[in-house]
């Protein structure tokens, strides 16, 4: 039986882009509701009922079995897993549960989103949206977003066998996609993405993919 689509709720920022992107590589059919972050759109009460955390991302499954209406997930990290679980079962952009490879993917999407995410968005503050210039705040989140990005080399470095091109093993994972979502803000801060050489690499090779260069596109700007 045909699938529905899945609905996205989402704006043009890192967290969207990643849910985007991983839809669009999976061949996923979805539907986009965008929201005006400006205009506090996420805090109104019928989104608030669906995410109680009044954020977006946030996709509604109505293939999900067993849940009236469908299944409604928030928290990036929550919605790749369950996208990787449910819809990539030749394990194309995901290892079979168990293996060595799919704890550390689970690894590596747990640092991007409960440590890369959230620093580099207290830099994005910090440098653009703080109502006073707070130097010691700038400083603090900026350094450790490089840190952060030094960890990620490091990883890739790891993966000498597969050319230092995943994450993890031979294939890019929702560990990769998580990361690209953030990685591409990175010129915002002003920092070069090419002074680590093999995530400069690994970058580039993602933003040729066509269903990355797709993702990108979600929401469309008018
Ligand atoms: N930990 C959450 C973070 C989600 C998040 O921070 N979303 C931002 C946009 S990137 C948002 O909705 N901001 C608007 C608001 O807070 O009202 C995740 O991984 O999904």
């Amino acid at each position: 039986m045909a699938l529905k689509p899945i609905k996205l709720y989402t704006a043009p920022t890192p967290n969207g882009y990643k849910i985007s992107i991983f839809l669009e590589v999976l061949g996923l059919d979805y539907e986009v509701q965008k929201f005006d972050l400006s205009k506090n759109e996420t805090k109104e009460d019928w989104f608030v009922k669906l995410n109680p955390n009044g954020r977006i991302p946030t996709i509604n499954d109505p293939n999900f079995k067993g849940v009236d209406g469908g299944l409604v997930l928030s928290q990036t990290g929550a919605i790749l897993q369950y996208l990787a679980d449910t819809y990539d079962k030749e394990h194309k952009f995901s290892y079979p549960a168990g293996t060595a490879e799919y704890y550390k993917t689970l690894e590596y999407l747990i640092f991007q989103v409960a440590e890369n995410g959230p620093i580099q968005g207290q830099a994005n503050h910090f440098v653009f949206a703080a109502k006073e210039k707070v130097p010691y705040g700038i400083n603090r989140y900026i350094t450790d977003t490089k840190r952060i990005y030094g960890v990620f080399e490091d990883i890739l470095s790891r993966n000498k066998a597969n050319d230092s091109k995943y994450l993890v093993g031979d294939r890019y994972t929702v560990a990769d996609f998580a990361l690209l979502g953030w990685a591409y803000r990175l010129s915002r801060l002003e920092i070069d993405i090419n002074q680590w050489p093999l995530l400069g690499k690994w970058y580039d090779s993602l933003l040729k993919l066509p269903a990355v260069q797709k993702g990108f596109e979600v929401p469309p700007k008018n």
